[in-house]
Order: C-alpha cells, then sequence, then structure tokens
C-alpha cells in the first residue's frame, strides 16, 4: 500500500515553496524573455485601456479615471508585465456619485487615487516605443491619452504600430457574434462578462482575439469547407463605453470605430512577428522537428499559433498561413517556449473537415447535410459492441459521430491547461480513531471539498489487491466474447446490470470514447449476484461491500465538516441507491478529436473512483483544466450535485472529464452515492434558513430525469434546482 503522511503545516511548507520556486521560475522567464526581445530589437505589445468620464455636453473634457495595460510578449503572447491604477480628476465633481455601469468606479473610489501627473511617468514608461493594442484604441484611448499628456504639459508617449482590435475584427472575423462590442464577442467565446474595468477588459481583449484568430486559422486551413458563409458585411459597429448603449458624442471623444480605410493594423509591424512561420515555411526548424517525437497535437497549441497568425500583418486569404508548405509536409506546432508539434497540413486539414461535416450536419452552415447522424448513432448502437467493438474492427479514424463540434473545440477555448505543477490535495486516513488526527482529516476534508470538490485518498481500508483485482474484472468483462457481452446490452438504466456505450447516445453533441458496465445496488431491493456477469462477480460484490465501508466513514467526515453530527448522511439515506460505473476507455486513434467522458459533475451525494495507471481525469478549477495523476493505491472521491445541494453550496461539486487516449485501454470505476429514491431533498436547515437557501427541494427522480434528458454537459443539472 501507497504511504503518505500528511499535515497541514507540511501542505502549507510545500505549498509556499512550490509558489516560491513558481513565482521565481516566472519571473526569471519573464526577464529572459524581455532581454532575448530587446536583443532582438523585437517591440512589446502593450493592450491597454481607459475608463473616463462621461462628458455631460459634447466637446466637455473626458478624464481618464482609470488606466490599465499588459504588455505582452509579441510571440508567445506571454502577460510581460500589468499595470493598473485609478487616477483622480483635478475636478472631483466631474465623477459621479455612483457608478452607472457598476463598475466600481465612483467619486469615493478616485478621491484617493493619485493625480495622472503622479503615474504619468509610469504609464509613459509602459507605452513609449510599444506596439499599441486594444478595442477601439484609435478613436478613443490613444487621443484620450495624447490629451491626458498635453494637459499635464508633457509630451505624450509614442507607439511604433498601433492595432486595433476593432478594426482588425471588423475586417477579418465579421459579425458572427452579432456587432463588435467587447461584450458581445465576448459573450459569444463564453469567457464571461465584461467588467468594464481596465485591467480585466484589456486581458479580455487578449482572450477574445485568440478565440477569433483560431477560427480564422482553422477556416483559412481549408477556406473551401470551412470558410464562414455568414459572417456578415464587413461593416463597422461600434461600441459604447457608456452604460452598454451606444452614444456619440461627436469626434474625437466619440467611441465609433474608424472608417473601414483605417481599420486594424497601422503600418507593417516593426517587430519579426513573423519569426516562427517563416521558421515552419523555410524549414528552419525541421532538424529541431527531427529530434522530436511525433506528438498528438492539442488544440491549445493550435491556439497559441492561430493567434500569432492573427497578429501577423498580411491577408491570410491570399497567402495561406501554410504558405511553403505542401500537403504532405510536417510543420511544427509551437506549443511552450521551446517546445514544437508536428502536424501536417494533410492532418490538420482531415480533421477539421471531420468537425466542419458535423457542423454543416447539425445545419449550422445551412448546407445540406452530409451525413445522417442519428442514422450513424443508430447504426453504432446496434452494433452493441460499443467502442471496443469499433476498436476491435480495427478502425483508424475514429467515426464522425465521435468527433467533437466546433463548438466543443470553441468552448474549451475558455480554459487554461494546469501543467504537471499542481495536484489535487491528498488526504491521508491513517490514525483517523485518534481524535486529534480525526479533527485534523475533518479539516482537510472540509478544505477540499469547498475549494475544489475533488481529493485523493490513502489508508482508506481497501486493500490493494482488491483494487487491482477489481480493475482487472472490469477488463475481463469488456475483453470478453462480444456476443455473451450483448446480452446485457441495453439503454435501459433500470436494469441491475446493464453494458452500455454513452448512456446519453442520442442527446449528445458528440458521443465519447467511453463503454460501461453499470451494476445497481438497491438497499430496498437487493441485488442477486447471479446477476452479475461471471467474468467479474466475485470481486464486484467484494469491492462493493468495502466501499460500502469508505462510503461510510466519508459521510460521517462530510457530516462532521459541515459542522452536522456525524450520522446526518447516514439518516438521509445517502447510500440506499448505488452504482457502480465500471468504464473501459479503449486506446484512441484520434484522441484529440474526442474525449472519453464529455465534462460534467456527478448525480451523486459523492463518488468514490477507482482508476488504474493511464491516467486521463482532470478536473476543472478556477477555469484550469488540472489533471488527476494516478496514485497507486489511492481512490479518488469527488463530492456530487447532491452533497452542493443539502450543503447549499458550501460544498463543491466540481466539473470533471476524461481525456481519450492514444494508449489503452484504461479502466476506472465510479461508485456513486445517490441517496434515496423515497425522499425529498433540499438543503439542510442547520446550514440555511428560508432567505438563504438556493435551491429547491428535490427528488432524487425529478434530479436525475432532468440530468438524464440534458446528457453529460458542463452546465450543471443544479442550475435547474436553483431558487
Ligand atoms: O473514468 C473516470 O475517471 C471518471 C468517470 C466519471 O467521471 C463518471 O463516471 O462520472
Ligand atoms: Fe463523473
Amino acid at each position: 500500500m501507497y504511504k503518505l503522511t500528511w499535515s497541514q503545516e507540511q501542505t502549507n511548507k510545500q505549498e509556499n515553496h512550490r509558489k516560491l520556486n513558481i513565482n521565481c521560475i516566472e519571473n526569471k522567464k519573464q526577464q529572459m524573455l524581455k532581454s532575448k526581445m530587446s536583443s532582438q530589437n523585437v517591440a512589446e505589445i502593450v493592450f491597454f485601456d481607459l475608463e473616463t468620464t462621461v462628458p455631460r455636453k459634447a466637446g466637455a473634457r473626458i478624464w481618464v479615471l482609470e488606466f490599465g495595460a499588459i504588455v505582452v510578449c509579441p510571440q508567445k503572447l506571454e502577460e510581460l508585465e500589468s499595470y493598473c491604477t485609478l487616477i483622480r480628476p483635478t475636478d472631483l465633481s466631474v465623477v459621479n456619485l455612483r457608478s452607472g455601469r457598476v463598475d466600481g468606479i465612483t467619486r469615493a473610489a478616485v478621491r484617493t487615487a493619485p493625480k495622472f501627473e503622479d503615474v504619468a511617468d509610469r504609464i509613459f514608461g509602459l507605452l513609449d516605443g510599444k506596439v499599441w493594442a486594444g478595442h477601439n484604441i484609435h478613436r478613443f484611448d490613444c487621443p484620450r491619452i495624447r490629451e491626458a499628456f498635453v494637459a499635464i504639459g508633457r509630451p505624450p508617449p509614442v507607439p511604433v504600430g498601433t492595432i486595433d482590435s476593432l478594426g482588425i475584427l471588423t475586417q477579418r472575423f465579421g459579425r458572427r457574434a452579432g456587432n463588435m462590442k467587447m461584450a458581445t464577442l465576448a459573450a459569444y467565446f463564453g469567457l464571461g462578462e465584461q467588467k468594464h474595468r481596465s485591467l480585466a477588459d484589456v486581458r479580455m481583449n487578449l482572450e477574445v482575439l485568440k478565440h477569433c484568430a483560431t477560427v480564422l486559422f482553422l477556416e483559412s486551413s481549408l477556406p473551401d469547407i470551412l470558410g464562414c458563409p455568414n459572417q456578415g458585411s464587413p461593416t463597422v459597429a461600434t461600441r459604447s463605453r457608456y452604460n452598454g448603449r451606444l452614444r456619440s458624442y461627436g469626434g474625437e471623444t466619440s467611441r465609433k470605430s474608424p472608417p473601414i480605410s483605417s481599420v486594424g493594423y497601422h503600418k507593417v509591424l516593426p517587430y519579426a512577428r513573423n519569426t516562427t512561420i517563416q521558421e515552419i515555411s523555410s524549414g528552419g526548424l525541421k532538424d529541431e522537428f527531427k529530434k522530436e517525437k511525433p506528438k498528438p497535437v492539442k488544440h491549445e497549441m493550435i491556439r497559441h499559433f492561430a493567434a500569432e497568425a492573427l497578429f501577423f500583418p498580411y491577408d491570410m486569404k491570399k497567402e495561406s498561413v501554410f504558405h511553403g508548405l505542401g500537403r504532405s509536409d510536417p510543420f511544427l506546432c509551437p506549443r511552450s517556449c521551446n517546445q514544437f508539434s508536428q502536424i501536417t497540413v494533410e492532418t490538420l486539414t482531415h480533421k477539421y473537415k471531420f468537425n466542419r461535416m458535423e457542423q454543416i450536419a447539425a445545419g449550422a452552415g445551412g448546407e445540406v447535410p452530409v451525413y445522417d447522424r442519428n442514422k450513424e448513432l443508430k447504426a453504432f448502437d446496434e452494433t452493441k459492441a460499443g467502442v471496443k467493438g469499433l476498436v476491435d474492427a480495427g478502425i483508424q479514424k475514429i467515426p464522425r459521430i465521435f468527433v467533437r463540434t466546433p463548438e466543443e473545440f470553441t468552448e474549451d477555448l475558455a480554459y487554461k491547461y494546469e501543467d504537471d505543477k499542481i495536484d489535487i490535495p491528498l488526504i491521508d486516513l491513517q490514525g483517523i480513531s485518534i481524535d486529534q488526527r480525526r479533527k485534523e482529516i475533518i479539516d482537510e476534508v472540509r478544505q477540499a471539498s469547498e475549494t475544489w470538490g475533488f481529493f485523493q485518498l490513502v489508508n482508506h481500508g481497501i486493500p490493494s489487491t482488491v483494487m487491482n483485482e477489481m480493475i482487472q474484472g472490469v477488463r475481463r468483462f469488456h475483453e470478453q466474447d462480444v456476443e455473451l457481452k450483448k446480452q446485457l446490452y441495453t439503454k435501459d438504466t433500470s436494469r441491475k446490470v446493464q453494458f452500455d456505450s454513452n448512456f446519453d447516445l442520442y442527446r449528445s453533441r458528440s458521443a465519447n470514447w467511453r463503454d460501461t458496465l453499470r451494476c445497481l445496488f438497491l438497499t430496498h431491493d437487493p441485488m442477486n449476484p447471479e446477476e452479475l456477469p461471471d467474468t467479474c462477480r466475485d470481486i464486484v460484490v467484494d469491492y462493493w461491500k468495502h466501499i460500502m465501508n469508505v462510503g461510510d466513514t466519508l459521510s460521517e467526515l462530510f457530516s462532521d465538516a459541515l459542522g452536522l453530527n456525524k450520522d446526518h448522511l447516514k439518516g438521509m439515506d445517502f447510500a440506499q441507491w448505488l452504482t457502480l460505473n465500471c468504464h473501459y476507455y479503449p486506446a484512441c486513434p484520434e484522441p484529440e478529436l474526442t474525449l472519453g467522458t464529455t465534462q460534467h459533475s456527478d448525480p451523486s451525494f459523492f463518488t468514490i473512483l477507482l482508476q488504474d495507471c493511464f491516467g486521463g481525469l482532470q478536473i476543472l478549477n478556477q477555469n484550469c483544466w488540472v489533471a488527476v495523476k494516478p496514485i497507486p493505491g489511492a481512490l479518488i472521491v469527488n463530492i456530487g450535485d447532491f452533497l452542493q445541494l443539502i450543503s447549499n453550496g458550501k460544498l463543491k461539486s466540481a466539473v470533471h472529464r476524461v481525456l481519450a487516449n492514444r494508449v489503452g485501454p484504461r479502466v476506472s470505476v465510479a461508485c456513486f452515492f445517490r441517496g434515496s429514491t423515497a425522499r425529498l431533498y433540499g438543503p439542510i436547515a442547520e446550514l440555511s434558513d428560508e432567505n438563504s437557501s438556493i435551491y429547491k427541494h428535490t427528488t432524487v427522480k425529478a434530479y436525475t430525469e432532468h440530468y438524464y434528458s440534458k446528457g453529460l454537459s458542463r452546465v450543471s443539472a443544479l442550475n435547474h434546482f436553483k431558487l
């Protein structure tokens, strides 16, 4: 058994150390990047934004109330520096007492802020000699910043080039999002609401650009198929700063866009922004490439490559990004600092062709469907052989029904990918019967459940022989003679033993690369072990008994963590309905195009997951996908929707997903503690009252019906039960 001692002190030390290390590495990295750029004479890009007063009459002075900027490395789009300050105007009465747009910039907020002259040096240092970027800066921010410097009798900073995203996007991206407002574009890509605060807005601006660039990049790689038919005319739309409504104050004070002739970038940018593309097309990196082993192409890499392509000031339609490359020439997708991955033009276009077909089939392109998705889903369903059946048949390309839609890929862009530095909490139950240690464990459980909704658990009492045998048993089941397995194939979820692939096959946007054996244990209607498949019967019964014990222990810990009597959850019959979902994820020939399990939260009080050594499970935490690394002997525990509901949102049912993998098969067993079908559940009285309850009362049945009807998705089924 893998052992680990765990104390808060150690954790904190490790955490501090880790943060320090990361900070040091980050600082060093940024310094290195900066000095590299200056030695190459490459200008940096500064995205900046101003929040200003709204002039009450035409011609009145517009005062800068906030300045925010990020300095970005043009090659990697890394943020090198950021600065933000509120600014106090000489005459405070020009600032409203209350902020009209709930942006928090009120008279009181700026009263103690520095004056423009106090921060002018810093702002000058940030802007002078750099490429200025921002949304509608030509018309608004550039003149405002000049005016502010002139007003204090100082020469204004001078840019070496400007990039107005309003212009660029109007010209190249068009009105796919409806209009060209930053708020609309951000909402279109699911990037959240615009804050109308300068620093948040410039960061949002960059994210929007990355997203638009990816879409354009994909289209330009296959213009005939992916070219957007409905991008709208390149008419210039306008953005207003004032309460989100369009208002014109005439001349320079207006936020109106520049005329089409002057949109986008001004003059060819003075830095070597084409380096990557030139290097790629001239084959200058090929030696390095030869040393690299082929790697799957991640969407994330393409995103950065694409974002760079957008900044590159030439017409991508006329001159392809693949300029100089033959269809089967490999090129390198920049991945991070000095890492590259290979892909051929052919593979890339082929892969995205599939997506386009899906989009067309869904009617998004308004064209004749090229395939009947339902027919193919049905054909797959009727094989009753699951995904493993496809792999056994030797397919090399995954069927279209499994290819994620462009919308799903686009939604992915909202998230970051944590590298290997972060781990979810690990809790060691050793010593749980000792009072002091038990208190510590409860604290750890509370912390992990409130912040992550996930933790790994060691010394839980299930022998590793049992865990290993369970994995083997599930594997035996899925790898047995397909004709035997088929007898259990059904979409009827009320069956005690059910073999299935994709319970939400006909409802999901794309199918998952996963088959499942589901075993149902109901206290009021016990399972007859004879019903279980003989390939895994004994071990399933054995594992179920062990898991019930761990479930009991966890129910006490969760009750304690919520400040309740330790038997509170037991009293709520959390374990009356239990399902063991025994998943089998076959090796996938095109893992970048599909998922093992779509992002979702669990329809349970809590889930105990056993996974083998392959990995692939990821948790969404603070907008970042964090990998759950396999630890021999550990179980993974996660909070499900019901614990979030009854704790009135205190404990967190975290979104998670499983990647498809080129290697496998991966096996996992998810044990859901789903509560009692006979009870009504709502926020616990001790944790909420009439006024503070955020969820309605519901039955497991009503909740489950809703969960199943919508299928797996990142939108929580709990939203439906919000008050
Ligand atoms: O296979 C895994 O690692 C996770 C499966 C899962 O999330 C589920 O069954 O709900
Ligand atoms: Fe799950």
